[in-house]
């Protein structure tokens, strides 16, 4: 029996985490739960799993969640705020953690899990892009394994499995290339939220979706890659894969190139990362090659998507580039969806950022937050002034 905390579990992740989770009854149990502010979905997950401790953002979100619990026998401990994020990322009683809480928001819990010895399944790549050293570095000195959640990771660790890793040449990360895929540089200029958070093939949270239609996802994905699997930036090669069934590939010494192929359903590599090296019979939908009959692949295209060339530059610069890059996303962003920012202000103000940033290590969690801390109020004065 697999012992469970879940961090994001109001989220898609979370959401498919749990859905694995009751599919499994006999494999898993969750121990603890950590939501952001959605106290009613909180509230059902905790009714059916029955967590020994739950976790929201504040004190508030915990008296209205307490409040739920009124008159009824059973009420799990609440705890919130990054006291409590810590709490339930460092439990006793867990033996894995589900790192799924979005943005850098998810570094410190990611870091307390690694710190506690959990078994770490890793959606948060932010977390690796902030402070990918810290957080890899620490895992190595506990011993702690961290199996890839994000579905062209989790590709590449299966197309690992088995195989020595100096014979490993290149990694083919894959990319549906967005909505946007086709669209003019005039009609990206004018593209609103509600046309990026169309996903062609994904149901994702929200900044997720955003980045996929930006690339800056894929952007996030090639560090995140780096640091997975200690390979360095020029030794990964995006391929646009509008089909998003080829979930990536890793190209050998001997020129042999293998891959994970499925269907768009994050079921299928969570329950992978719970379960690893097991697999279990995941309630999925079936690939079925006869029906898609074409699968088809192409260079991406960084004057049209800078936000992958930006992170290129990041993660090739190092030290704290990959966190003011993040940080700044994670503003513009925000602001996109807000309207506040066009769709091309989101690679304008991280390139802003990146070129003023006086570059540093990132060999500190203290180094990193403050390297985010500066981006974010760079870029919120800059979202500001840009204001549409
Ligand atoms: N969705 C996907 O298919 C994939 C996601 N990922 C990665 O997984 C992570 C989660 O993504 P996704 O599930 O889509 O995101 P969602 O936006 O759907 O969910 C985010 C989760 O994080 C919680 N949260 C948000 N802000 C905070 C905060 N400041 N402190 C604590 N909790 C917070 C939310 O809580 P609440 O809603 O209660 O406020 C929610 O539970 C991201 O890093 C993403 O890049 C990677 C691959 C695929
Ligand atoms: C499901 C998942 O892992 C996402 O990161 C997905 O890959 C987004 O797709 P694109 O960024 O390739 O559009
Ligand atoms: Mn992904």
């Amino acid at each position: 029996m697999t012992k469970l905390s879940v961090l994001g579990s109001t989220g898609s992740i979370g959401r498919n985490t749990l859905e694995v989770v009751r599919q499994f009854p006999e494999r898993f149990q969750v121990v603890g739960l950590a939501a952001g502010c959605n106290v009613d979905l909180l509230k059902e997950q905790i009714d059916r799993f029955r967590p020994a401790v739950a976790a929201v953002r504040d004190e508030a979100a915990a008296d209205m969640l307490a409040r739920f619990f009124g008159g009824s026998n059973y009420r799990p401990e609440i705890v919130w705020g990054s006291e409590g994020y810590r709490q339930v990322a460092a439990l006793d009683a867990a033996d894995t953690v589900v790192s799924a809480i979005v943005g850098a928001a998810g570094l410190e819990p990611t870091l307390a899990a690694v710190e506690a010895g959990k078994r770490l399944a890793l959606a948060n790549k932010e977390a690796l892009v902030a402070a990918g050293r810290l957080v890899t570095e620490r895992a190595k000195a506990r011993g702690v394994d961290i199996i890839p959640v994000d579905s062209e990771h989790s590709a590449i660790f299966q197309s690992l499995q088995g195989n020595p890793r100096n014979a490993l040449k290149r990694i083919l990360l894959t990319a549906s290339g967005g909505p946007f895929l086709r669209a003019t540089p005039e009609e990206l200029a004018r593209v609103t939220p509600e046309a990026a958070l169309k996903h062609p093939n994904w149901s994702m949270g929200r900044k997720i979706t955003v980045d996929s239609a930006s690339l800056m996802n894929k952007g996030l994905e090639v560090i995140e890659a780096c640091w997975l699997f200690d390979v360095s930036p020029d030794r990964i090669a995006v391929h646009v894969h509008p089909e998003s069934i080829v979930h990536s590939m890793v190209e050998y010494v001997d020129g042999s190139v293998i891959a994970q192929l499925g269907v768009p359903d994050m079921k299928i590599p969570i329950a992978y990362a719970l379960t690893w090296p097991d697999r279990l019979p995941v309630e999925a939908p079936v690939l079925d090659l006869f029906e898609l009959r074409r699968l088809t692949f192409f260079p991406p295209d960084m004057e049209r998507f800078p936000c992958l060339r930006l992170a290129y530059e990041a993660c090739r610069e190092g030290g704290t580039a990959p966190a003011v890059l993040n940080a700044a996303d994670e503003v513009a962003v925000h602001a996109f969806l807000e309207h506040r920012l066009a769709f091309m202000d989101i690679p304008r103000l991280i390139e802003s950022l990146l070129d003023r940033h006086q570059g540093g290590a990132a060999t500190t969690l203290e180094a990193v937050l403050d390297a985010d801390r500066w981006a974010r109020e760079e870029a919120l004065k800059l979202a500001a002034a840009w204001c549409r």
